[in-house]
């Protein structure tokens, strides 16, 4: 369990990290987003003592970090997957950091077992693919077998069977009871891995939320209805927590609060003629960029040329 408490972190003018509050907790796979430079990599940061918080803080399992007896054990993190010595081999990586944490050999050879590395252990780190880095880094941290696992961008490299398989490593790992944080900027990967989702802007807490919730929020939950008396449907489905809007003069309604299966029966059982039920759909990526939009550091456009070019077409 991670649970952080005010926790903030200025560098100078800048705050990285604004007061947050928020936990993670075991038995699930919790997604942490942002836009680019919302904080994410510095709260990761601090989680496992590597940046020291302005104020507030953060625990795991009711420890800082550096408290721990035996910090590997109780974390493993993946932050920069380049971050190992280039000529030395995965084994050799690996098996110098066992044998400073009192881990047995054996654990070694499981963790490049699980992370597919078998047949480039031997290689020098420095070669590797970044996909390769990935699985290296992601061994690292399953090395001490620790209860809490911390990902930054973990399938950054990675090719589909690769996704697929962090994909399968982490909903596991959360079934097996282990406190799994996730950062990505992959949504679509992430309403398929996360349950909980913790979404940061600007170094402020935005969401702490489900991907269910998160969605449904942003309209996800929303039914169109057309049908031949809508004044009356909307009079049998009015309720509590049931919002309708619609146009006078028109067919459509649309309706939150409630499934399409249940209006559906309505509009049957007083013989109201459909002619059309459809959920609207919103996936996590559109749900995310509307709660993110005011929060967005960097922007881009879309503009390829220069803006001084001639117009196309313009005579030389
Ligand atoms: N060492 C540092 N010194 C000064 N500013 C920093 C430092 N580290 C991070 N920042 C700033 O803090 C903010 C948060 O950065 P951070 O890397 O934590 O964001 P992020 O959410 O991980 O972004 P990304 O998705 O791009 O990885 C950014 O504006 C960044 O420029």
């Amino acid at each position: 369990m991670i649970v952080a408490q005010q926790l903030t972190k200025r560098y100078g003018e800048k705050t990285a990290v604004d007061r947050l509050d928020f936990t993670v907790k075991p038995g699930t796979v919790t997604g942490f987003l942002g836009p680019n430079g919302a904080g994410k990599s510095t709260t990761m940061r601090m989680i496992v003592g590597l940046d020291a918080p302005s104020g507030g803080s953060v625990v795991v399992n009711g420890r800082r970090y550096a408290e721990h007896a035996a910090p590997l054990q109780e974390v493993g993190a993946l932050l920069e997957a380049k971050s190992i010595h280039p000529g030395r081999s995965a084994f050799n990586h690996l098996n110098s950091l066992a044998l400073t944490h009192g881990i047995p050999r054996r654990r070694v050879d499981e963790v490049i077992e699980m992370t597919g590395i078998e047949s480039v252990a031997r290689r020098r780190a420095g070669a590797f693919s970044l996909g390769m880095g990935q699985r290296l880094g992601i061994a690292a941290a399953l090395l001490g077998d620790p209860a809490t696992i911390m990902l930054d961008e973990p399938v950054n490299g990675l090719d589909p069977e690769g996704v697929l398989w962090i994909r399968n490593l982490l909903t596991g790992l959360a079934e097996e009871g282990r406190t799994v944080f996730v950062s990505s900027h992959l949504m679509s990967e992430m309403a398929l891995t996360a349950d909980h989702l913790i979404v940061v802007g600007r170094g402020r807490l935005l969401a702490d939320t489900t991907v269910k919730e998160l969605i449904r929020r942003s309209g996800g939950d929303t039914v169109r209805v057309a049908c031949a008396d809508p004044a009356r449907l909307r009079e049998l489905l009015a309720g509590p927590g049931v919002d309708i809007t619609g146009h006078a003069g028109s067919e459509e309604l649309e309706v939150t609060g409630m499934a399409a299966r249940s209006i559906g029966f309505k509009a049957a059982e007083h013989n109201i003629a459909l002619f059309e039920l459809s959920t609207k759909g919103v996936s996590l990526e559109e749900a995310f960029m509307e709660l993110t939009r005011d929060e967005v550091e960097y922007h881009g456009t879309t503009h390829t040329a220069a803006r001084t070019a001639e117009p196309v077409g313009s005579a030389a």
